[in-house]
């Protein structure tokens, strides 16, 4: 099993045993690069998962040792980690809103310390075992020995090859065009500036979409993303390939971006180029990345010593799609930890609005579907240092229907059928992935 031979993992666990230790315990192995994906599907827990950051470190994760689900666990969590620590790491997110209803198997928040991770980057490739001593440590250890001999070796992927069965938008576009009217209606704009309004595509397949292998192909494709999958129920997985950092921390060290306003790329360099040029120059583009802008250093100017938005604005080049990005950096105040932080910068007007509870109400009144996961946070946080992505460029996968979301920041100026285009252009990577033309079909 991933060349970690038992004599020196007996030895570790016993040493373990030994110990008087209480709370949450790990044990680290350098093992052999493997493909962490490979690895992963072929392992039996019901949660499994993987996280990828741009900077191409990535974690294979299957079961639990401890689960964070209440607002008071993620807290008491969060509290009890070392500061200057960050080899213990909860997995998972949150929902877009605190009144969604619950998609499956995606419970509102849900956070989980791995029972074994698979941490791989550049230079090192570890396995690491956690464990979790509060309640019975001797149990502990022999559900660790148990498990640790059930996994199984990695395997390759199935190859990706489904068909479209059918296909359906929610909302259409004639309740979307209504949707769009009343937002940049004067008397809304009055009081609600931006609402980031999204779609609901969902796609029957003719046969399993295996969640790894459409990550192994997405992430190939988007490599300034993070990629990942969580699945905690065995049957659903939630995945997605995302541009946008929510934030990074390393100590009271913050980053931050505002990532909004859009064109479409363009295989023709010079007119790539053109609509890059256009994109930086457009002043509705420019509004929509202003507003995350000033929300986040607003909201952050309260909880920091010092918080400082870059000065000019970069253009983020994806695949399908390029957008306007505003990195910020901010230094915490010391008595902050991720649940405070994720309750403050989550979500941010990229994904829901401004004011947000005026946004927030219009899109849970209005939008006609459940975002569950979608626009919500994903990541992972230990007590040194976190990493949390808005979780767009998203979809919620069961074997054979996957549900894949894309929104539109709508501001004063904004056009339905353009922001439909949008719309069309942020889903064409997935899309493309999968060979679905969705436009020479009728749904
Ligand atoms: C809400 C999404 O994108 C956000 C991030 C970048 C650009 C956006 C825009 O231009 O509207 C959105 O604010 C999504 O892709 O589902
Ligand atoms: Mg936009």
């Amino acid at each position: 099993m991933i060349s970690i031979d038992s004599t020196a993992f007996e030895k570790a666990l016993e040493g373990l045993a030994a110990t008087n230790l209480a709370g949450y315990q790990q044990l680290k192995f350098s093992c052999l690069k493997v493909d962490p994906l490979a690895w992963l599907n072929q392992q039996l827990h019901t949660v499994r998962g993987y996280w990828s950051e741009p900077s191409g470190a990535h974690t294979a994760f299957v079961g639990q040792a401890c689960d964070l689900l209440s607002p008071e666990q993620l807290q008491n969590a969060c509290e009890s980690l070392n500061h200057n620590d960050d080899s213990l790491r909860f997995y998972g997110g949150m929902a877009f809103s605190r009144r969604s209803a619950q998609w499956p198997g995606f419970p509102q928040r849900r956070f989980v310390l791995p029972r074994f991770e698979l941490r791989q980057n550049a230079q090192l490739s570890e396995f690491v075992i956690n464990a979790d001593f509060h309640n019975n440590p001797r149990q502990e250890i022999e559900l660790i020995r148990s498990q640790f001999y059930a996994l199984q070796d990695p395997h390759p992927l199935p190859p990706l090859s489904c068909q479209l069965r059918q296909y359906s938008y929610q909302p259409n576009f004639e309740r979307w065009q209504k949707l769009v009217d009343e937002v940049t209606a004067p008397s809304f704009q009055a009081h609600t500036a931006k609402v980031v309004l999204a779609r609901q595509t969902q796609i029957k397949l003719d046969r399993e979409l295996n969640p790894f292998t459409l990550i192994d192909h997405w992430q190939k494709r988007e490599q300034q993303c993070y990629s990942f999958v969580f699945q905690f129920d065995g049957v659903h997985s939630f995945v997605g390939c995302s541009p946008e950092r929510l934030y990074s921390r390393d100590g009271l060290d913050l980053r931050t971006e505002a990532l909004a306003g859009t064109a479409p790329r363009h295989i023709d360099p010079a007119q790539d180029i053109e609509l890059a040029n256009r994109l930086l120059e457009d002043d509705k583009n420019q509004r929509e990345n202003q507003i995350v802008v000033d929300d986040l250093v607003r909201r952050l100017q309260e909880i920091s010593l010092h918080v400082q938005p870059q000065a000019h604005t970069e253009l983020l080049r994806l695949r399908r799609v390029q957008h306007l990005k505003r990195p910020i950096h901010a230094t915490i105040s010391p008595d902050l930890d991720d649940s405070a932080l994720l309750s403050t910068l989550h979500p941010t007007p990229a994904v829901g609005g401004l004011p947000r509870s005026s946004a927030m109400r219009f899109i849970e009144q209005k939008e006609g579907f459940d975002r569950g996961w979608y626009s919500g946070a994903v990541g992972w946080f230990s007590g040194e240092r976190s990493e949390f992505s808005v979780a767009i460029r998203s979809a919620l996968l069961s074997p054979t229907s996957l549900n894949t979301y894309a929104g539109a920041g709508i501001v004063e100026g904004s056009q339905a059928q353009e922001e439909w285009d949008e719309l069309n252009h942020k889903t064409a990577a997935l899309l493309d992935l999968l060979q679905l033309d969705l436009d020479s079909l009728s749904a």
